[in-house]
């Protein structure tokens, strides 16, 4: 009977490697394995060692746990799949069932990051926010608990658990509509809640739950009636551990809504939001915070994986978190008091020119303008979003995907209500309270995705590689020298942690997205993937030519296993022949910003992600769109039903600007 990995065998496998029994490989997320028996000299050598279908169409965001040659990994809609790690046999699989029609509620895909595995038991967070305990063994559910604090908001559940000392920590998600955030920590045992805490103050009527939220409530306008919305802060992706120092970071996410203004005339930092936060993992008590973007106003989300690490700084070996967060700089901090050290950006940025001695950014006026467009570098979608960051104490470099997807977006002058629905506000008519307007100028910014090697000591950039998208996966580094990542283009790479040669790549018939682990099994080192394209960007467009379901694909040395085939992905012809009224679709437009065009991408100008684009569908779709938006007939694939929320009018309006869209872009004979 097996009762690991427990805080004792997660810290030894630290130096075996053997298995990859955490999250981020280890309690500090390096992510970094020390097996070498693959190394930069005979990767090009790795084969197919086994592959194993997920069944699932959307985003595949998981890594991989592996304790004692299981594997458990989990695909979209939060199903848990146990795995033979030397074979791929399943084991067994567990679907928490999740109600297909919280999918409209979750910002960002039905994504899953993964499991926690301790002392025999499995953990898994539910889309619709419940943690389940498994046994590890047989699947077969021990508890269950209900993790969100109030069900009439959309709050949802894409993380991982952690297990700290003994306790299984959750977040969740749900700032782009209007939550409160806040973890909560379950004895793993038993499932009994052991402690809350929130990374926003609540209404200040009611008394404050602790000192921290007090402190915090200072840096909020209540003119903003920010608890009516939440706040935002939600903790949905980074959770790290410092087993010696006896705490626990996490990194919190954006306000609601996005407008600063709105949420908080006067200002103000509005603590917790885009901060790192240190706890106590046993007590669930504040330790200290650093606030990365102070009255975020971009979707800054500190979310981004963090990673402790001992580094050598000016001669002084320093404990210190490394953290490249959406807003576009490189943060070294102090993790045993919070205290800034450096920071340097790593993508272009236009918001701030650095950071003061203090640790505060330096910004740039027209960043927060009230009334001119702003085309925010980094996008909403950050410089660096959760895809996984990893660590090698060998080369002293951080590996990481950086980007830009352009958004040009307004403050909305006139936003009043929370949760208001208003044409042109993007997504407000299934619930999204950004307090913006899309833009219909284009952005003058432009998209790229890269990988890129950070020295967080010197503050630069040691390498890089420039990939043909953004929305890259996250990495993994080893001691043999090498650097894994997949690709928005569906391949899984290898490079040279040195010099950032590419040393090796796969096909992988799907954009990957997820981290690559590492670990052994009889001997054998084996590098996984879990490959499935999605996440928010991955809904709506593409940079693969082929198309798979969501798919594990394990390597080893001389490996001789055959890859599943790909299918060739089909773009329909751009639609054209629905009639309609040219008069309309200016109108069209906004209700398509306001409705659709974070799951279905611009008509005709994106060619569809896991989700289709309707510049590209039959024309028989566009003529009776009617029926697809009224009475649910899509609900069972996640779609909305938008009985009562558009009229017969607004789909006629949507139906000019997706055929106008079309029509507008198509080459001219
Ligand atoms: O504010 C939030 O609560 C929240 C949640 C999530 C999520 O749970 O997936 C994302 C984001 N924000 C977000 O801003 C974001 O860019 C994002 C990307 C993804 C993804 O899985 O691709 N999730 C999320
Ligand atoms: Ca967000």
């Amino acid at each position: 009977d097996q009762a690991g990995p427990d805080e004792a065998s997660i810290l030894a496998n630290r130096d075996s490697g053997k298995d990859w029994p955490s999250h981020g490989f280890d309690y500090a997320g390096t992510r970094f394995s020390p097996l070498t028996q693959i190394t930069s000299k005979n990767v090009d050598k790795l084969g197919l060692a086994w592959s194993y279908d997920l069944k699932s169409t959307r985003g595949i965001e998981a890594t991989p746990i592996v304790v004692d040659g299981t594997m458990y990994v989990t695909a979209s809609w939060s199903v848990v799949h146990a795995l033979d790690a030397k074979t791929g046999k399943q084991l067994w699989s567990y679907d928490p069932k999740v109600p297909r029609e919280k999918a409209y509620q979750a910002c960002c895909d039905v994504v899953n990051r993964g499991v926690a595995v301790y002392k025999g038991k499995v953990f898994v967070g539910s889309l619709d926010g419940r943690l389940v305990a498994l046994d590890a063994k047989s699947g077969k559910k021990v508890w269950e608990k209900d993790t969100i604090v109030d069900r009439s908001r959309p709050y949802t559940v894409t993380g991982a658990p952690r297990v700290f000392r003994g306790n299984v920590i959750i977040g969740n998600g749900g700032a782009e509509f209007g939550v409160r955030g806040y973890i909560t920590a379950y004895d793993a045992e038993t499932g009994k809640q052991k402690w809350r805490w929130f990374t926003v103050p609540g209404d200040p009527a009611k008394p404050y739950e602790n000192d921290a939220m007090a402190k915090a409530a200072k840096t909020w306008d209540p003119k903003g009636k920010y608890w009516e919305s939440g706040g935002g802060g939600t903790v949905w992706n980074s959770m790290v551990f410092d087993p010696e120092l006896n705490l626990m970071y996490i990194g919190t996410g954006n306000g609601t809504p996005w407008a600063h203004r709105k949420r908080s005339p006067a200002g103000g930092d509005n603590l917790y939001l885009a901060s790192i936060v240190a706890i106590n993992p046993e007590t669930g008590d504040y330790v200290w915070h650093y606030q990365e973007t102070p009255g975020d106003n971009w979707d800054y989300t500190s979310t981004q994986d963090l990673i402790l690490a001992d580094i050598k700084i000016d001669g002084k070996l320093r404990k210190v978190i490394m953290h490249a967060p959406k807003n576009g700089f490189f943060f070294v901090v102090d993790r045993t008091n919070g205290k800034f050290i450096s920071a340097q950006n790593f993508v272009d940025v236009n918001w701030a020119t650095g950071y003061d001695k203090n640790g505060r950014p330096i910004e740039i006026a027209e960043a927060r303008s009230e009334d001119k467009p702003f085309d925010a570098i980094p996008g909403p979608f950050g410089g660096h979003n959760w895809h996984s960051m990893s660590y090698s104490p060998k080369t002293g470099l951080a590996y990481f995907p950086a980007q830009n997807i352009p958004l040009n977006l307004m403050e909305d002058k006139n936003w009043k209500e929370h949760g208001s629905n208003k044409p042109g506000q993007p997504m407000s008519g299934i619930g999204w309270n950004t307090g913006m307007l899309i833009n219909a100028e284009t952005p003058s910014s432009k998209p790229f995705g890269r990988l890129l090697a950070w020295d967080p000591v010197k503050q630069q950039e040691r390498w890089r590689y420039e990939h043909v998208a953004p929305w890259n996966g996250g990495t993994l580094s080893t001691a043999g020298n090498l650097v894994f990542q997949g690709t928005a283009d569906a391949r899984l790479m290898a490079f040279d942690a040195g010099s950032g040669d590419v040393l090796w790549q796969s096909p992988m018939g799907t954009g990957v997205i997820a981290a690559p682990i590492s670990y052994q099994v009889d001997g054998e080192q084996y590098i996984t993937i879990a490959a499935g394209w999605g996440g928010v960007f991955g809904q709506t467009q593409r940079a693969s030519e082929t198309t798979t379901p969501g798919t594990v694909y394990t390597f080893k040395l001389n490996g001789k296993a055959e890859m599943p085939e790909f299918a060739k992905h089909q773009l329909g012809n751009l639609l054209t022949g629905v009639k309609y009224d040219p008069a309309l679709v200016e109108e069209g437009t906004y209700l398509y910003v306001s409705n659709c065009v974070f799951c279905h991408g611009v008509p005709g100008v994106d060619k569809g992600g896991n989700i289709p684009n309707l510049g590209y569908v039959d024309k028989s779709f566009i003529e009776n769109l009617d029926k697809f938006v009224f009475n649910g007939p899509f609900v069972s694939r996640g779609m909305p039903d938008f009985t009562g929320k558009l009229s017969a009018e607004d789909v006629e309006k949507i139906k000019a600007f997706i055929q106008g869209t079309a029509d507008a872009i198509r080459p001219k004979k």
